[in-house]
């Protein structure tokens, strides 16, 4: 790093061995050195810079966007990049666009739910980008029921085709990003009919637009949606809505794996489960709890260097005031949620290692942990989305005023970041399929059936309901069994009651939707659960660097002691622990925020973040935040000029009006 380095007193604090940090948060050496090549290329090339990228039009915005796409692609192609590299790469470029959903979903989807002739014809095109092609499946009036999608697929046996129509205003397909200015080809689901009987949701490969002049096919409507929540932001995806007007397609582009449609329009069923038609969707929620721990760590890095930066009050001799970072409030709002980036990671890790297992079953024909891969990727979805969201608002907050201005990067990382709470599944709705599976799981312990993997303890659920705490001291909340059986006794209990409470019912989905939200907040017991014991799991294994280990032990508990903390009330009220033993708990966690505190600059450090990438005057690596950020400030085109655009037309007169009121 070129200059004085601001926070070299604070990184001269650090306890342990930074590099190794970083390949332990990057997954592994290649990981690292792999997106630390990627992220240096982006920074380093001024066609990727995103200077004053919240400042631009619509319309410019859109058009940079292009731009950078086309050079990533360029950059890819020259430098012969691997499918890896290149995903990293497009990643550091840090700006949602087309290309997101042709990598992320269209040709998952394809490789997927396509026949190995299918993938064979498609996969080559999209993957040379002779295509573009976005995922349609959500409409105007359906999103969450995806079993309510309007569009309808109709096979003519007379010409082997499929006729896409969209009936209704709601049938609109709408949202689909990519759709509305650049994609070629989508993945259209629709309402699959043949011999005028309904066979529900397919996936079909639709052509939208013309491949030599870019308009639409005749019978196609297709537009972008318009502005989305802040600048920059999210509006640099051209999320589209689309009807269809009677267009027809070959009968080989309905994604055939799950179900063949036959020449003369005869369903056959694959051995393939139904809800494989969802799996672009589980892959997809998959990534995105990866994403949730990377948007987290951004802000966090930010808050957390601006927090050493920050000074305020607590000088009564003259000398330097209080770092913000050293009050006992900010580390308590802070110290959680870099635990939590750190407990996301870990839990994406093994979400990625449970996707391909799942991936690899499927190949060989075993279906059995489908439900439990539905569960944790819908579930941990919603948790991790719902926790980044709230934590990127929490980092704006803990950087003061500074906080809110674009120039701290935190503004647009909220706006780009909180549709995730809403896109690949509303989270609300994610938990009640959780909740679904949980109940499931509980209704059958008495047939015998053992629950295994994540649910696993709830075949403990005698001895769960039973068990009593044996906390005696604040040290005692540092024993990972004490932690575990804390938080699957909650999770067992919260089951076990909504259970219960169904039960009472005479019609079970009268009782599902009447206790829905309670129902939730197991799901999210059950989820937090799965985090806090996969973090257990990864202090277990074998981390090399000094003091490594050491800091991520004081990160583990202090997430699952600070959700103890925070949920006090599941905790307290199913009995799983006293009033005496949370207020251990909280000691703990209070001595865990000062063992923690001289190595925060460190633990974000490992992130191994550019500042090109933060994009953050608040979060800058060497802390040299006043000058730059009066630096920034100058180059608001309202600073173009001293005097206003608009000052004669409205000032001057008002000015003038009052003086002769004042003189009448
Ligand atoms: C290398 C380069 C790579 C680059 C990578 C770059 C990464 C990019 C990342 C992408 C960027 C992201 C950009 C944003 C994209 C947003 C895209 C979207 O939103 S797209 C739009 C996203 N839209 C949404 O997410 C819509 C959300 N809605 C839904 O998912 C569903 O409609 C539903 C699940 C809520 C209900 O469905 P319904 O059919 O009414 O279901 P029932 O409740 O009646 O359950 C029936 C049975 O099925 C079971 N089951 C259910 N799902 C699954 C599954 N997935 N699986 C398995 N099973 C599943 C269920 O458990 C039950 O089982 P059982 O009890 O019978 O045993
Ligand atoms: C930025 C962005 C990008 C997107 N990209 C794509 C894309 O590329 N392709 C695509 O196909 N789609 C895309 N979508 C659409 C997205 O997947 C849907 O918006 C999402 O699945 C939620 O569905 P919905 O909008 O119908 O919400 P709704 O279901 O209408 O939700 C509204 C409210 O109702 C509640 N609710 C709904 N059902 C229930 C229930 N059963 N019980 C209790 N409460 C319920 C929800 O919790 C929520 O509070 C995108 C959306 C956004 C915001």
């Amino acid at each position: 790093m070129k200059g004085v380095d601001h926070l070299a007193h604070e990184r001269n604090k650090t306890e342990f061995d930074v590099d190794a940090m970083k390949i332990v948060w990057a997954g592994s050496r290649h990981a690292f050195e792999l997106s630390d090549r990627m992220a240096r290329l982006v920074a380093s090339d001024p066609a990727f810079q995103k200077d004053g990228r919240i400042r631009l039009g619509r319309k410019e915005l859109f058009k940079n966007t292009l731009r950078k796409a086309a050079h990533a692609w360029k950059r890819i192609l020259e430098l012969h990049l691997t499918e890896e590299e290149a995903g990293w790469l497009r990643n550091f470029v840090d700006e949602p666009s087309f290309t997101d959903l042709h990598w992320g979903m269209f040709v998952p989807a394809i490789k997927g739910q396509g026949t190995d002739e299918q993938q064979q014809k498609w996969l080559p095109l999209a993957y040379k980008m002779q295509i573009i092609g976005s995922y349609a499946q959500t409409e105007l009036g359906h999103g969450s029921n995806v079993q309510g999608l309007e569009t309808t697929a109709t096979f003519d046996p007379e010409t082997d085709e499929f006729v896409i129509h969209s009936p209704t205003l709601t049938s609109s397909k709408w949202w689909p990003g990519g759709l509305g200015k650049v994609s070629t080809h989508a993945i259209v689901y629709a309402r699959l009919i043949t011999n005028g009987q309904e066979h529900g949701v397919h996936g079909f490969i639709v052509q939208l637009r013309s491949l030599d002049d870019h308009m639409p096919i005749p019978g196609i409507t297709i537009g972008d949606i318009g502005m989305k929540f802040g600048n920059g932001a999210y509006n640099t995806m051209d999320n589209g809505v689309l009807t269809f007007d009677h267009i027809r397609i070959p009968r080989n582009q309905m994604l055939m794996r799950v179900l063949q449609v036959t020449r003369e329009g005869k369903c056959v069923k694959s051995n393939v489960p139904r809800q494989l038609i969802y799996g672009t969707m589980v892959f997809v929620r998959q990534t995105i709890v990866a994403d949730a721990s990377t948007a987290l760590a951004r802000a966090v890095c930010i808050a957390t260097r601006y927090s050493a930066v920050r000074r305020q009050f607590g000088s009564q001799d003259g000398g330097m005031e209080t770092q913000v970072i050293d009050y006992k409030t900010q580390q308590s709002r802070l110290f959680p949620l870099l635990a939590s980036a750190y407990a996301f990671r870990f839990v994406g890790e093994w979400l990625k290692w449970l996707y391909t297992d799942v991936t690899q079953r499927l190949q060989a024909n075993d279906f059995s942990i489908l439900p439990e891969a539905h569960a944790c990727t819908a579930g941990l979805k919603s948790l991790t989305t719902t926790a980044t969201a709230d934590a990127i608002e929490e980092c704006r907050k803990l950087c003061g005023g500074h906080g809110y201005l674009c120039a701290s990067g935190l503004p647009e990382l909220f706006a780009v970041y909180v549709p995730a709470c809403t896109y690949e599944g509303d989270n609300v709705v994610l938990l009640l399929q959780v909740a679904r599976f949980l109940m499931k799981t509980v209704s059958q312990l008495g047939s015998g059936k053992k629950p295994v993997g994540t649910t696993a303890y709830l075949g403990r659920v005698q001895d769960l309901l039973q068990c009593c705490c044996d906390v005696q001291t604040a040290e005692d909340w540092l024993k990972p069994s004490v932690v575990l059986e804390a938080f699957e006794a909650r999770s067992a209990r919260m089951c076990v009651a909504r259970a219960q409470n169904l039960s009472k019912f005479e019609n079970p989905e009268d009782g599902f939707a009447e206790l829905s939200a309670d129902l939730v907040e197991a799901s999210v017991a059950h989820c937090q659960l799965i985090v806090v014991s996969k973090f257990i799991d990864k202090l277990q294994q074998d981390i090399p660097g000094k003091g490594v280990n050491r800091q991520l032990q004081n990160l583990c508990y202090i997430y699952a002691l600070n959700l103890l903390h925070k949920y006090l009330g599941d905790f307290l009220s199913t009995g799983c622990i006293t009033p005496k033993q949370a207020s251990l708990a909280n000691d703990q966690l209070r001595s865990l925020y000062s063992q923690i505190r001289p190595n925060a600059i460190a633990l974000v450090d490992a992130f191994n973040y550019t500042d090109h990438y933060l994009g953050s005057v608040l979060g800058r690596y060497d802390g040299n935040v006043y000058p730059k950020l009066y630096e920034e400030a100058w180059k608001d085109p309202l600073n173009d000029s001293v005097v206003p655009d608009g000052y004669h037309e409205y000032i001057h007169p008002m000015l003038k009006q009052q003086l002769r009121n004042a003189r009448l």
